[in-house]
């Protein structure tokens, strides 16, 4: 057998429910489907939009071709006069990191979020119609994870009625911004404000980098770019930069203004809006990378399920077909869970947009109460599933075997460009210890203060701390209200814990530091609570089609059963469960990783990924890997001869031993 057309063929009519109905519950709706869908043959069909031979090309080249995609896909959007949604779902399937994110994903949500009414009626058109080109110059050298030890300086000059833009370290370079090192024409460059030789806290500021008619550096500004990232292609298709300022002036109405504002005499007014709103874009940002992460977990996913389908290894029957890699328990132990995490992150990716727009809705009405709920969710979830994904996209590498270590598995680029995720937008570690200062502190409230929101559970906390797990056999696992109260104990139990020993430290913050390790673990305990809430919560909805829910259902099972296997230790060392159970549990697991089996193949093909998105032989719709990876080997470049340059210079010397007379 050459191929594994015929195996897919088979898989795909062995699914017990309606594959297409199952399309509309992963896109949401069947009008977010039918937009995607035909946003994603758009692009497959363009073919400016090809990028399987990315990984092959230099720097110089992948920017160049990056910068054409760019450009057409703009002409795509004011021909086609497409909706802003329409254009980010078309960013989306281009799959090329471009300075455009920063331009839509941060420089206007900056703008959105911190400026003033004026500012916003002054920069949003230019930048929404693309006649400035914005970044989002935060990091520095020296500083990124610790916004307010950030150096650049921002101080003001009555004189002139202008903010003077400085870098007075060579570890105040700004370092990162993407988009910044040959594109954009401005920036929201933040650093520290200083009025009459007093500092006035972090703040944002519009800068212009670029001359808008040559596009050269404007006086005072260094700009370039700061060298390779990890993987070929990848995210080198983005030009981030660093930028040093020598005395830039800037007027003092390119100060975003909406939080905090600076008079024309040079006096520092705040207003009554939190300071933390200085972090909405983060917070928006967060959210998008949620609700990005199940794209990429269910390609690496779809490309896997569908590669262990076609591929056989072993237990050959008087020269019969060997057995599928899909069928080993091992195989199916590991990819079956994230399969299930894919559909978990795509659900509570769309709960986490609603909890944003509801918030940003409140903002705009000056009501704040919700941000710090924002942001602990935003800031764990992110950390929790781009974690995950990251993990996920190298497992599946594994689970093909070699051939997943080959760039044409699409595996390689799909991993060199997630990973940076779990360290931008907050590093993962930084972001869960946020999560943890807003435990501790719902914890140390408990007594007189009703959690609300994602820590609404913690009111039964007597309950969760006293009463323990009743399953007696595994079909009793079988039951979201079992699971999910399992996962709320642990997690109070954890959030408990760790607030009773940080009572004993007399200095609170040093007890925090101590203790920082448990503290993570007790937020991820919380952020998986999240998780398997929204997932039920979704199951108590109307889903349509016949058995697309009792397969979600299985999934469900799949995402928290995995999980309370894979931390056993912390449902056994808090005394919620007996070892009996959580071995109960696990025994459910293999039982529903049978029910997955006949369905992997359907289950992948509901994420409706195009070739193109998934450009990967392995992953092929039609399972046709052997044949196209032969192709493949022979179409690539290095062997358009059958003698490679520098052969004849160093290794046939070699050969006939006259290497010490040859030129090297
Ligand atoms: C062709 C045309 C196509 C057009 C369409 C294009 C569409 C594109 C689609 C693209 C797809 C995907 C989008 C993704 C794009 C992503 C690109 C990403 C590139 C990367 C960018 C970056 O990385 S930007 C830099 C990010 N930097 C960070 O995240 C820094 C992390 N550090 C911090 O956030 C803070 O320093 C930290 C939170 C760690 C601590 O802050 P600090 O002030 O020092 O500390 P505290 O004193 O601890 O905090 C004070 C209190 O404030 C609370 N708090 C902190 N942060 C927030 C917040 N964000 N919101 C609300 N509250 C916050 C904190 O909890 C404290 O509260 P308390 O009650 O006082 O304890
Ligand atoms: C691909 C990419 C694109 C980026 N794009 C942009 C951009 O457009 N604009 C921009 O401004 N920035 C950008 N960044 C920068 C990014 O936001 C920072 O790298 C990120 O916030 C992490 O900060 P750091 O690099 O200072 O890490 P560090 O904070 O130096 O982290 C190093 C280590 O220290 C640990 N650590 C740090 N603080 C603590 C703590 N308090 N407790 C425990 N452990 C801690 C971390 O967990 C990590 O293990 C980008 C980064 C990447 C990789």
């Amino acid at each position: 057998m050459e191929g594994g057309v015929d195996y897919l063929i088979d898989e795909r009519k062995k699914a017990q429910f309606d594959v297409e109905a199952m399309k509309v519950a992963w896109a949401g709706s069947r009008q977010a489907f039918e937009l995607s869908d035909r946003i994603a043959k758009l692009v497959a069909n363009d073919p400016i939009f090809e990028k399987f031979s990315r990984p092959m090309l230099g720097r110089k080249e992948l920017f160049k071709n990056s910068l054409r995609k760019v450009a057409h896909a703009w002409k795509l959007i004011i021909d086609l006069r497409l909706s802003e949604e329409e254009a980010k779902l078309l960013r989306h399937y281009i799959d090329e990191p471009a300075y455009t994110d920063l331009q839509w994903e941060m420089f206007i949500p900056a703008i959105e979020g911190q400026g003033t009414e004026e500012q916003k009626r002054k920069w949003l058109p230019l930048a929404r119609k693309m006649q400035v080109i914005g970044s989002y110059a935060q990091t520095e050298l020296g500083h990124g994870s610790n916004v307010q030890g950030l150096e650049t300086t921002a101080t003001f000059d009555p004189q002139t009625d202008e903010f003077v833009i400085h870098s007075p370290t060579l570890t105040s370079s700004k370092w990162w911004p993407g988009g910044t090192a040959k594109v954009s024409t401005h920036a929201i460059v933040y650093a520290r404000l200083i009025l009459d030789g007093q500092f006035h806290g972090v703040h944002g500021f519009i800068v212009q980098l670029r001359n808008l008619e040559n596009h050269t550096p404007l006086p005072g500004i260094t700009v370039g770019d700061i060298g390779m990232k990890f993987g070929n292609g990848a995210y080198n298709t983005m030009d981030n930069g660093v930028i040093r300022f020598n005395h830039v002036h800037i007027p003092r109405n390119q100060m975003l203004m909406r939080v905090s504002q600076v008079t024309r005499e040079g006096k520092f007014v705040q207003s009554d809006v939190p300071r933390q709103l200085l972090y909405g874009t983060m917070v928006y940002v967060r959210q998008k990378i949620v609700a990005d992460a199940s794209k990429a977990l269910s390609r690496a996913v779809c490309i896997a399920t569908r590669y262990s389908a076609v591929r056989r290894q072993f237990g050959s029957r008087n020269g019969g077909p060997e057995i599928q890699v899909i069928d080993y328990k091992t195989q199916q132990s590991r990819l079956f869970p994230l399969l299930a995490s894919a559909y978990a992150f795509r659900f509570v990716g769309e709960w986490l947009k609603w909890l944003y727009t509801d918030v940003k809705q409140r903002l705009e009405a000056n009501d704040f109460s919700t941000l710090p709920e924002a942001h602990a969710c935003t800031a764990g979830l992110k950390s929790l599933t781009t974690s995950a994904t990251a993990d996920g996209i190298e497992e599946c590498r594994k689970l093909c075997g070699g051939h997943g270590y080959l760039v044409s598995s699409g595996i390689p680029e799909l991993f060199a460009t997630y990973v940076p995720a779990c360290t931008f937008e907050g590093d993962n570690v930084v972001m869960m210890l946020q999560v943890a200062r807003f435990l501790v502190k719902t914890v140390s409230e408990l007594g007189y203060k009703q959690p609300v929101g994602t820590t609404a559970y913690m009111r039964r906390v007597t309950a969760l701390m006293q009463s323990n797990c009743a399953v007696r056999t595994a079909e009793e696992w079988l039951n979201p209200g079992v699971v999910v109260e399992a996962f709320e104990a642990r997690s109070t139990r954890m959030a408990v814990a760790c607030g009773q020993r940080l009572a004993k430290f007399e200095n609170p913050e040093e007890g925090f530091a101590e203790l920082s390790a448990d503290l993570v673990e007790a937020s991820l305990a919380h952020c998986q609570v999240i998780v398997v809430s929204k997932f039920v919560e979704k199951l108590q909805q109307e889903i349509p089609g016949k058995g697309v829910k009792r397969l979600l259902e299985v999934l469900f099972y799949v995402y928290a059963l995995f999980l309370l296997h894979k931390h056993q230790g912390d449902f056994l060392a808090t005394g919620y469960l007996t070892p009996k159970q959580a071995s109960l549990a696990n025994d459910q697991l293999r039982i529903l990783y049978s029910k997955v089996r006949p369905n992997a193949i359907a289950l992948v093909d509901s994420f409706n990924h195009t070739d193109h998105l998934l450009s990967s032989i392995l992953g092929r719709y039609d399972g046709n890997v052997y044949p196209k990876l032969y192709e493949a080997a022979f179409n690539d470049p290095f062997n358009d001869s059958d003698i490679a340059d520098g052969i004849h210079q160093y290794v046939q010397p070699m050969l006939r031993q006259e290497l010490h007379s040859a030129k090297l």
